[in-house]
């Protein structure tokens, strides 16, 4: 079947630009070119010191060849080669990129940059980020690494109390990093003042030996990012000078002097910023396991529908389809999303840096939250079905979708455990019902006006708009009851916290529905702004699948659930008219064989020549028999013939 759209053309939607897009096309184009930045044999047959090596030789020729590729302060070009060359698995400067110099610039002052972001973008020092202890994550107010300010020498003195408080797995701490974005509580005549971000430095820059008074180290195998070394810290009464507290916000003086920051969460910027990137990130990796699961069944044959003679594509079954098409609407959904959430992050970050200005801070805050919790558990969920929609050769590792897997669902965890997260967005909506409890609507902001909207009777979808009214319906209903179920608990006399945790689930299914709708809306307004009519076509078709499969999906929030009968019909004719566009629109996202890194998706479709190549390529085939079988099981098989 033959797509009605020009995939180069959609490539540009999906990155923004054509010439972002053109660009990606060339920087593949060129790492095709280097054999030295290829992998050097597949990954799934390295183990872990393997990896880590592998990873890191990929690394130093990318930093060799970089300038000759990109413009090196291009940061999407820059990502876009991390990602074609280093893949998903982790490398050295993963969390560099990602955590420390963003942390630096959102942190740090400028005498701070003029030390230290220089060095660090010329990679003379590798960074990371540890706040997460081995005992606590999510609630950072009971970490328990400590700055203790020591006015005789004008230092801090960072100290790790107890074995629960050794920072334990923040990327690239274990073997790579030199310095680190140590988060910490700043204590102050035996005050303490929460946690704040400081620079810290943890290995000779010559020897790269830990500094005395640090303990360091990787944890363990993961269940992916094995590529990569998180790890352990410990301080054991470390030394550093005042000026490394990150003070661009909160500020020690030299006698002791504690001036407090504009906001008391500007700390975190770090975290609002991945949180602000996840949904694009996320939507890559689902894009990944979608177009491996997608080319797979546009090869596979089983089974016959009409003709008798010859077996049908497994694309073609409404089954296989149902399982794959709306995940495809989704990565759009969140492609779409994730640029306006980066555009308000750009946005906030520089209304604070500039002009101190952090009003922009709790609706981010609220809305990142509920976006990567959602955006991650999706991806989860569409990647495992990518990989059961292609059978048993999804459970191979020649497929990679178990790997994408591994890196996307660590996303449900880091950044925020989602359950967490979610709740941080239910604070969110209870005080905006408890607004217009209070007579105050017009003091709600414009994602929640809705929450004050008049209930109206629930009809059958025709147009988009429909769909948006009664989703906003749905999720008005399910805040509302969660909120006056959780207030009904505290007038009854229990505790504010014990009444939350007795309405927790109530709300987390508030949030997830508020968090739904806006992914919704981004996508129409999204796709209704395309000018080009052929895409805006197609993309509408994708658009149908996707608010079709999402009412359907919460359907129990509908009071009268004889919609969904009229839902479902809309449902499968959209998933068949989106069938002869499917492939192309995954190819949009123009994934190089190199960096799929899948036996079964490679583009040119010889799924059972590759695979068979692939598995002779195994280790284990390298001789015919095995020591393990000359040692064991042909004693065992001798002994039993006795
Ligand atoms: C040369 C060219 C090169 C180009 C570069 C190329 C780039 C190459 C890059 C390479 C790419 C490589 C890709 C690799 C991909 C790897 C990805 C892996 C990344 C993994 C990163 C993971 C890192 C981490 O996980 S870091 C640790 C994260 N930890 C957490 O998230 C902890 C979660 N907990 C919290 O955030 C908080 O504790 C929270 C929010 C749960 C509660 O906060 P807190 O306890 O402080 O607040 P409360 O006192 O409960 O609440 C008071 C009040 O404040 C509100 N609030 C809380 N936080 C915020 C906030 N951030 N902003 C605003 N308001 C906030 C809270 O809601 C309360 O409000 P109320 O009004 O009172 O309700
Ligand atoms: C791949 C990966 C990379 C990471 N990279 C880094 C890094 O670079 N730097 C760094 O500092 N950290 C990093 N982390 C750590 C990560 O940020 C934390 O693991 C994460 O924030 C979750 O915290 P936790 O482990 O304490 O989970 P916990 O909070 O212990 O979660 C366990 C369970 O308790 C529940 N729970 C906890 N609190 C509440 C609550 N208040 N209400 C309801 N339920 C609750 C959770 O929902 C969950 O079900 C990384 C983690 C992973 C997996």
């Amino acid at each position: 079947m033959t797509a009605t759209f020009d995939t180069d053309r959609m490539a540009a939607v999906i990155y923004g630009s054509e010439k972002l897009a053109s660009r990606r096309r060339e920087i593949s184009a060129a790492v095709s070119r280097i054999p030295e930045l290829h992998d050097s044999r597949p990954l799934p047959f390295m183990d872990r010191l393997e990896k880590v090596t592998e990873m890191t030789r990929k690394l130093a020729a990318l930093n060799k060849h970089l300038p000759d590729i990109i413009d090196p302060n291009d940061y999407e070009e820059g990502l876009h080669l991390y990602h074609e060359v280093m893949g998903m698995e982790g490398h050295p400067l993963a969390l560099h990129e990602v955590m420390f110099i963003p942390g630096l610039i959102g942190q740090g002052s400028d005498e701070q940059y003029e030390k230290w972001l220089g060095r660090a973008r010329r990679r003379e020092i590798i960074g990371c980020y540890a706040q997460t202890e081995l005992g606590h994550g999510s609630n950072l107010r009971s970490l328990e690494t400590t700055a203790s300010y020591d006015p005789s020498t004008r230092e801090f003195i960072i100290h790790t109390p107890q074995i629960t408080a050794l920072k334990w797995w923040p990327g690239a701490l274990g073997k790579s990093s030199n310095y680190a974005i140590v988060v910490a509580n700043l204590i102050i005549r035996d005050r303490n003042l929460g946690p704040h971000p400081f620079m810290v430095q943890l290995r000779d820059e010559e020897t790269h030996r830990p500094l005395q008074g640090i303990t360091v180290g990787d944890i363990g195998p993961k269940m992916a990012f094995n590529g990569g070394d998180n790890g352990f810290l410990g301080f054991d009464n470390y030394r550093i000078p005042l000026g490394n507290l990150l003070n661009r916000h909160a500020r020690v003086e030299e006698d002791g002097i504690y001036v407090k920051p504009p906001h008391a969460k500007v700390g975190h910027s770090a975290m609002i910023r991945v949180r602000s990137h996840m949904a694009t990130g996320q939507a890559w990796l689902l894009a990944h396991s979608l177009i491996i699961a997608v080319r797979y069944s546009a090869v596979r044959r089983q089974g016959f529908l009409e003709d008798k003679t010859r077996e049908v594509k497994i694309l073609d079954y409404q089954t296989q389809q149902y399982r794959l098409f709306p995940s495809i609407a989704r990565a759009y959904a969140f492609i779409f999303c994730g640029f306006e959430t980066i555009r308000l992050y750009d946005q906030l970050i520089l209304d604070v840096n500039k002009h101190g200005n952090t009003s922009g801070m709790a609706d981010l805050h609220a809305l990142t939250s509920g976006l990567k919790s959602v955006v991650t558990y999706q991806t989860g969920e569409g990647i495992e079905q990518a990989r059961m929609a292609c059978g048993g050769h999804g459970y191979s590792m020649a497929s990679y979708i178990s790997e994408i897997y591994g890196v996307a669902i660590g996303g449900c965890t880091y950044e925020g455990e989602n359950m967490v997260m979610l709740l941080q967005l239910a604070r969110y909506l209870v005080k905006s019902v408890e607004l217009i409890k209070n007579g105050k609507s017009k003091e709600l902001g414009p994602m929640v006006a809705y929450l004050a909207e008049p209930d109206t009777q629930e009809k059958t979808p025709l147009e988009l708009k429909d769909y948006v009214k009664l989703f906003q319906m749905m999720s008005k209903r399910q805040s509302w009851k969660a909120t006056e179920r959780y207030l009904k608990l505290v007038e009854g006399g229990v505790s504010r916290d014990v009444a939350w945790n007795k309405t927790a689930v109530e709300l987390t299914r508030a949030s997830r529905l508020h968090t739904r709708l806006y992914i919704m809306e981004t996508f129409i307004r999204r796709v209704s702004s395309i000018e080009d009519m052929n895409l805006r076509m197609v993309l509408r078709d994708l658009v149908n699948v996707h608010v079709n499969y999402e009412l359907l999906d919460c359907g129990i929030y509908l009071h009268d659930v004889s919609l969904l009968d009229s839902i479902k019909n809309q449902l499968y004719s959209s998933l068949h008219s989106l069938r002869p566009n499917a492939l192309s629109l995954l190819d949009s996202f123009q994934f190089s064989d190199i960096q799929l890194r899948s036996v079964l998706g490679r583009r040119d479709g010889h799924v059972y020549e590759n695979l068979f190549e692939w598995a002779k390529s195994s280790p284990l085939n390298v001789s015919d028999v095995l020591p393990s079988v000359d040692r064991y099981l042909r004693p065992m098989m001798e002994k039993a013939k006795l």
